[in-house]
């Protein structure tokens, strides 16, 4: 899965450079939706990103991501995001697992399936 990103300045860290944690979470949403488009309903269980060089704000970046491996509920995958000139600022792998929709009432919310 592709799809093209653009921090500002509601993500920022230091100033013009965005901060790591919306970093995080715009790689942890991508896995997320990448596993929708495929339709597991699945939740992170662990995620490990590695900030190669500061992602600037105001950029456009390219992210993709995919499923490396899978082990039985447990899915294994892996994103990247590059820059307009290729190079790689950011990567990160993450481990989701699969979840009934049971997992999504507990936070009280309606728990009806939702179309892939
Ligand atoms: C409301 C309407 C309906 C909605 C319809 C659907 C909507 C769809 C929306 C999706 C939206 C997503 C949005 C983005 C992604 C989030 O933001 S998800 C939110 C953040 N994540 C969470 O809240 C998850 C919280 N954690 C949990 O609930 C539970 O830990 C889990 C994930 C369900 C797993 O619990 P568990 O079943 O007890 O499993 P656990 O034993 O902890 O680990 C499972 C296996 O992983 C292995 N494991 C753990 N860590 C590692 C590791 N680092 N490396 C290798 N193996 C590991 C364990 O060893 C274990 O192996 P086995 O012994 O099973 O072989």
């Amino acid at each position: 899965m592709r799809a093209r990103h653009v921090f500002d300045e509601r993500h920022v860290g230091a100033p013009g450079i965005a901060h790591g944690g919306a970093v995080a979470t715009v790689l942890d949403d991508l896995f997320g939706f990448l596993l929708y488009l495929i339709g597991e309903p699945a939740v992170t269980r662990h995620l490990e990103v590695g900030y190669r060089s500061p992602v600037l704000l105001g950029t456009p970046y390219l992210l993709e991501a995919g499923v490396q491996r899978r082990e039985g509920r447990k899915l294994f995958v892996r994103a990247q995001g590059t820059d307009e000139g290729g190079a790689a600022v950011v990567e990160a792998s993450a481990l989701f697992l699969v979840v009934g929709l049971e997992h999504f009432a507990r936070g009280g919310g309606d728990a009806a399936p939702v179309a892939p």
